[in-house]
């Protein structure tokens, strides 16, 4: 007989989502993989931030239909940036504030040697398939090209750069060097346009990324625009996460630690900042920092805590110290894979794949217009641009770096 006092679990993962159908598949392939990883009885539920459905609330209305009382929820991230440290927790709390459910938040799958052993084997795999294709080259002649999604946030871009030195010193690779789909610098393509004057024979460009979509499709289609220049050198284009094992049991740990009698703080209750609740109707609510307890919080910042911008004055980033925790992505919750600009072949500035200049576009009709309250977007984020909000969060200050999104400009004009 079951005690009624013990509470039923639910685990939540909460999936970037993607306008790309291919990479919400992969995502679900990894979600159904990891109940074997967790307590039998556990009830298991994802849902996406943004684009792609089930959102993050229907899984959580699932949990709760299936009697869960206790939701152990982890963000489908690599590093902690915008989504784990603003989105999600925000959306976990206002539901759990609206239903009355407890609900705790995990780490990011974040720099661990479990994600770094995940990422070697796929560098390794693109290298056995290289040797057997085109003849074999040593690691020492070989250039490793990590590339991440990249984020206003240094301290994830940070991560980023951790993750390919580990590696690169874990296999031995000649040389190393990191790049960054989008946001921050440099891009892909300056990347390796930089990496092609070093003189290696090989460049593997290495996706530090879960899934495939359409920034999948950009890294892997500027590397063959560099690599069609380059016929003297060998581009090799790894694969990407996915759902590796390792990358299964790093899921299986965050949800489970949070069990423990240590849990693992997050920003879910972070002691530095006030978070700000949209609940029904234009009520908002707000929580501060001194309202949101947690052991971790202490004289010594928790690790996962140290580089925080939001924390701590980090170079660069010192405006940003306290800035108020709050979600700005439920206006393209749930669009789904067919929202306008999903597919390429309807954007009339990129040929093959997503470069990135809608953005760029959207940027400027924002700079220009400032009463526009439209919502035209192309294959690029809408919500940048929505002024039913205000913008809370600091700009990006190296947003202009030429070696960063502008670079994209470039490509366009010599396409043409
Ligand atoms: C294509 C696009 C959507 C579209 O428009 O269709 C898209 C797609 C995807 N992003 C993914 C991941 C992350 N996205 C972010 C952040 C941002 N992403 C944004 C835009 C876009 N993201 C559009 C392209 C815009 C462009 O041209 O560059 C920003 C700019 C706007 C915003 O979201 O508000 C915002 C910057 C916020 C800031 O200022 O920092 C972070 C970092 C973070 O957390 O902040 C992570 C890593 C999380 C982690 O660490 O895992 C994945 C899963 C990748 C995987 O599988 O690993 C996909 C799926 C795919 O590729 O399709
Ligand atoms: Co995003």
């Amino acid at each position: 007989m079951s005690a009624p006092a013990t509470p039923k679990i639910g685990v939540m993962i909460c999936g970037h989502g993607s306008r790309s159908q291919a990479a919400v598949d992969e995502f679900a392939i990894l979600a159904e993989k990891l109940p074997v990883h967790l307590p039998s009885g556990w009830e298991m539920e994802y849902g996406y931030l943004e684009f792609a459905n089930p959102v993050i609330r229907d899984g959580l209305d699932r949990l709760r239909e299936k009697g869960c009382d206790r939701v152990l929820a982890v963000p489908g991230m690599l590093f902690a940036a915008m989504h784990s440290k603003n989105d999600i927790p925000t959306v976990l709390s206002t539901y759990a504030a609206r239903h009355g459910m407890q609900i705790s938040y995990g780490r990011e799958l974040g720099v661990d040697p479990k994600m770094v052993a995940a990422a070697g084997d796929r560098a390794m795999q693109a290298v056995a398939r290289a040797n057997a294709e085109l003849g074999e080259v040593a690691l020492h002649e070989t250039c490793l090209v990590v590339i991440g999604r990249g984020a206003s946030d240094p301290d994830a871009n940070g991560n980023v750069a951790k993750i390919a030195r580990l590696v690169q010193e874990g296999l031995g690779f000649g040389w190393c060097e990191v790049g960054y789909s989008g946001v921050t610098f440099p891009l892909v393509e300056p990347c390796l346009r930089h990496v092609v004057k070093l003189g290696y024979k090989r460049v593997l460009v290495l996706p530090y990324f879960l899934f495939t979509g359409i920034l999948i499709d950009r890294i892997y289609g500027f590397t063959d625009q560099v690599a069609a220049d380059h016929p003297e050198i060998q581009f090799v284009k790894a694969g990407y996460l996915r759902d590796h094992p390792e990358v299964l049991r790093t899921f299986a740990e965050r949800v489970i630690e949070q069990m423990s009698d240590t849990p693992p703080p997050n920003c879910g209750d972070c002691g530095y900042r006030a978070q700000v609740l949209s609940l029904d109707a234009g009520e908002t609510r707000l929580i501060t920092a001194e309202e949101r307890t947690h052991p971790a919080f202490g004289a010594v910042p928790p690790s996962t805590c140290v580089m925080c911008k939001y924390r701590t004055a980090v170079l660069g980033f010192e405006g940003e110290v306290g800035a108020v925790q709050e979600s700005h992505h439920h206006h393209v919750e749930g669009q789904g894979a067919s929202a306008p600009g999903s597919n390429v072949a309807d954007c009339t500035l990129c040929d093959t794949f997503c470069t990135g200049m809608c953005r760029l576009e959207a940027q400027a009709r924002h700079d220009h217009h400032h009463h526009h309250h439209g919502h035209d977007h192309g294959h690029s984020h809408g919500h940048d641009h929505d002024h039913e909000h205000h913008h809370h969060h600091a700009p990006y200050p190296h947003a202009k770096h030429p070696h960063g999104p502008e670079s994209a400009r470039k490509t366009v004009r010599t396409a043409e």
